[in-house]
């Protein structure tokens, strides 16, 4: 084994170690090492494309360089470079400013040249360069007869684009200007209000000013699923269940882009599920562009076949994580210049500082100081986002941490705090225990695998509790969201 295999399978086996296995196989299964060169300590990574390479390189440049140290005793320096070296290297970007890719070709397309990258792309399409009629932004996005799912309020125009989400954003971007390409499926994921959906409307829009002539279907799972079920409702009364029906079948199969939200809603729904299979197949055989927005990355989707998983999988996967505070501070901004709301840079700050990471929560906190205000015939003030904030529940920022949880839920519910640490199998110890699971999940952002190693249990377990909570219907199960939402309350008062 020559010295770069043997240093690289060195690598590979302590990221291994440290990395969730689905970030491994996407990120680092297609990479290797090269030009070591010990007099220099330089080494080159080199990845099959210049955005897996940059977001090696910004994601996880310290990681390999510690490695290198300790197997090696010395300060390495790495650089990255990938296979399709036409396609420029996208830097991650800061919140107001556009991804360089996304520059690059707009500005390119505004010069009247063809970019290099987007030229790559577009060499992979139906559709050559030429034909592209919308190559600047399209600010003037307006409500479609034609493609009516999509939400015309979710553009790329007005989404603010910060560290936690500025990768997903470029590969949508470019998913949106050259549907069809190399990242199909591209299958986005993230936690609760981060703009998930406003990303998926915002790629339907961008793709549809671009190609007027594409049909467009955005829909959630639940409404897939819901028509599925009535299409098939009529064989299944004649006991004649074979297929679901035509109409449904070439719905979603005659498509030029098919983009769902909630992927994780067919989890257990294995007639959808097959017909969802299908779908895709068809789908990607003719090259449409695909889009999957789920709450959890394809390897952890419980209950879904893995003929799915894998093909979920195939693209590539992007994740949306909470916006730190400064991205918070540039949502917040660009909010309050939507809703028209002046607010000075110390309420600014405080309200960044106190407001969880759900941007849908953010922007409710924001639209009730301005309605409050409004009502009390004042400016929007410090004074009146301190009342809003407390008044909302809105647990101000603390460091929730699963111990807290615990400690709160078997206090609440009068149980030991080792109880639900146990493998008890009391039905009321495993339902505050998979309460805790689920709030650990809800209120922290640990992954199942780091849920597991707090509850001494490995992460199918966990993911069954939380399930277990999730997919609780509200309606049905009211008593139990109340105490949840205590529980809340106390945590936020920690
Ligand atoms: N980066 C962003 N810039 C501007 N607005 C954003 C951003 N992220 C989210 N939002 C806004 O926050 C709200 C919630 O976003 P969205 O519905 O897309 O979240 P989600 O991740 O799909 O949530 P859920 O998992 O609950 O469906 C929307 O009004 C959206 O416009």
């Amino acid at each position: 084994m020559s010295n770069s295999n043997f240093l690289w399978e060195i690598i590979l086996r302590e990221l291994k170690s440290t990395v969730d296995p689905h970030v491994f196989d996407t990120w680092f299964s297609g990479a290797s090492i090269d030009n070591v060169d010990f007099m220099k300590k330089s080494i080159v990574i080199t990845s099959k494309e210049a955005l897996i390479s940059q977001f090696i390189q910004g994601a996880y440049d310290q990681k390999l360089k510690e490695i290198l140290k300790k197997n090696t005793g010395f300060d390495f320096n790495i650089d990255y470079t990938s296979l399709d070296t036409d396609i420029p290297l996208i830097t991650p970007q800061v919140f107001d400013e556009k991804p360089a890719a996304e520059n690059l070709i707009r500005q390119n397309f505004l010069q009247g040249d063809k970019p290099s990258g987007a030229q790559h792309f577009y060499q992979k399409q139906t559709f050559p360069l030429e034909d592209y009629k919308h190559p600047v932004p399209n600010k003037n996005i307006t409500a479609s007869k034609k493609n009516p799912t999509l939400n015309k309020n979710y553009t790329f125009e007005n989404f603010v684009v910060g560290e936690g989400n500025a990768f997903t954003h470029n590969i949508a971007w470019n998913v949106a200007v050259s549907p069809g390409g190399i990242y199909n499926p591209l299958f986005i994921y993230g936690g609760v209000g981060l703009g998930k959906t406003h990303l998926l409307h915002a790629i339907g829009n961008e793709m549809e000013a671009n190609f007027p002539d594409f049909k467009i279907e955005c829909i959630s799972s639940e409404k897939f699923l819901n028509e599925f079920l009535a299409s098939i409702k009529p064989m299944k009364d004649k006991n004649n269940y074979t297929n679901a029906d035509e109409d449904f079948r070439r719905k979603y199969r005659d498509v030029d882009a098919l983009l769902i939200d909630d992927i994780q809603f067919l989890s257990g729904k294995t007639e959808t599920q097959n017909a969802f299979f299908h779908t895709f197949n068809e789908l990607q055989m003719n090259q449409k562009q695909i889009v999957l927005i789920s709450d959890r990355s394809p390897s952890q989707l419980n209950d879904l076949e893995d003929r799915l998983v894998t093909r979920f999988s195939q693209g590539i996967t992007a994740d949306i994580t909470p916006p730190d505070f400064e991205t918070r501070m540039a949502i917040i901004k660009f909010k309050c210049e939507q809703f028209d709301i002046k607010l000075d840079e110390e309420t600014l700050t405080y309200i960044s500082s106190n407001v969880s990471s759900n941007i849908r929560e953010l922007e409710g906190v924001l639209k009730r100081i301005k309605f409050t205000a409004t009502s009390k015939h004042e400016q929007p003030s410090l004074s009146i986002a301190e009342e809003i904030l407390k008044s909302a529940k809105t647990s101000p920022r603390k460091n929730i941490s699963p111990d807290n949880i615990i400690n709160v839920c078997a206090d609440f519910y009068k149980i030991k705090v080792d109880d639900i640490l146990s493998s008890s199998r009391k039905k009321e110890v495993v339902q505050v225990r998979n309460i805790a699971i689920y709030l650990c999940r809800e209120l922290t952002t640990l992954s199942f695998p780091s849920i597991g190693d707090c509850f001494n249990k490995d992460h199918t377990s966990i993911l069954y509790s939380f399930n277990k909570i999730a997919k609780l219907s509200k309606d049905e199960n009211p008593e139990i969201f109340e105490d949840i939402e205590v529980i809340k309350e106390r945590l936020g008062k920690i």
